[in-house]
């Protein structure tokens, strides 16, 4: 029999005051998946993420993982359950350094990477312990917001837009680093709009409009499917 899927979302609904903003979102993400939301501006991608960890005013619907309903654990909860959300603003702290942004959140689960592992991953980072967190460019920031999740334990990853204003050279490397976490076994939602960089590393790719999940397509099939997948994305 297929194992269950370790995230399953089901007919969520989220609200910002009284702005209605998801309304039935539905889908899964299997163990050591990398998934991508995908969609226009205003979609509802970085909402569900918002909803997953439990950052909203009000969720309705049900998102199990793990055996427990998501909707129901309080947002400083979540990450004890091995949840990591990269933001897409990364947070950053200007006031710390490099290995202080690092150390910063408390290790939730064993397992996390060590500081040199995280250096391998991302060499950008290696030798700037003293640099302080706004100094360095933004991939090098981005890379820096991983890295800090990463050192948590969380094998399941939560990204907004890790290549959003990103020089292409560092596109690649956060790609190739997705590609080994992936190896490591950790699952990863990607909300992304650059289909070149969600092509590098997704297995599947859910599509939302207005505030639902609309499609779902296999990385394998992207290509076969621009057309419809442009049509959803209004270019
Ligand atoms: N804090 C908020 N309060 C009220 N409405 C919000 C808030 N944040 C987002 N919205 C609205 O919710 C809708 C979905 O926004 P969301 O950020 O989830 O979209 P998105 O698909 O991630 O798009 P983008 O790429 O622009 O971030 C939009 O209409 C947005 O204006």
């Amino acid at each position: 029999m297929a194992e269950p899927a370790l995230l399953n979302v089901s007919n969520l609904e989220a609200w910002y005051g009284e702005s209605h903003v998801l309304h039935g979102v539905n889908f899964n993400v299997r163990r050591g998946e990398v998934v991508t939301l995908i969609g226009r501006n205003g979609a509802g991608k970085t909402t569900t993420l918002r909803s997953l960890i439990g950052v909203v005013g009000k969720r309705t619907g049900a998102s199990t993982y793990k055996g427990n309903d998501l909707l129901k654990v309080p947002a400083h909860k979540v990450a004890r359950l091995g949840i990591g959300y990269v933001p897409e603003e990364r947070g950053i702290f200007s006031r710390l350094n490099v290995i202080e942004n690092l150390m910063f959140p408390p290790a939730w689960q064993s397992g996390g990477m060590s500081v040199e592992e995280i250096y391998t991953l991302f060499p950008n980072l290696k030798g700037r312990d003293s640099t302080p967190g706004t100094r360095l460019s933004g991939g090098e920031q981005q890379m820096l917001a991983i890295g800090r999740i990463l050192r948590t334990g969380a094998d399941f990853i939560l990204l907004d837009e890790p290549t959003e204003g990103i020089a292409p050279v560092i596109i690649e490397e956060i790609s190739a680093a997705l590609r080994i976490l992936k190896d490591r076994g950790m699952t990863i939602i990607l909300v992304e709009q650059n289909l070149r960089f969600a092509a590098s590393v997704a297995d599947r790719h859910f599509v939302l409009d207005q505030g639902k999940v609309v499609d779902e397509i296999s990385n394998s099939a992207l290509d076969a499917n621009m057309d419809r997948l442009n049509r959803y994305l209004g270019v």
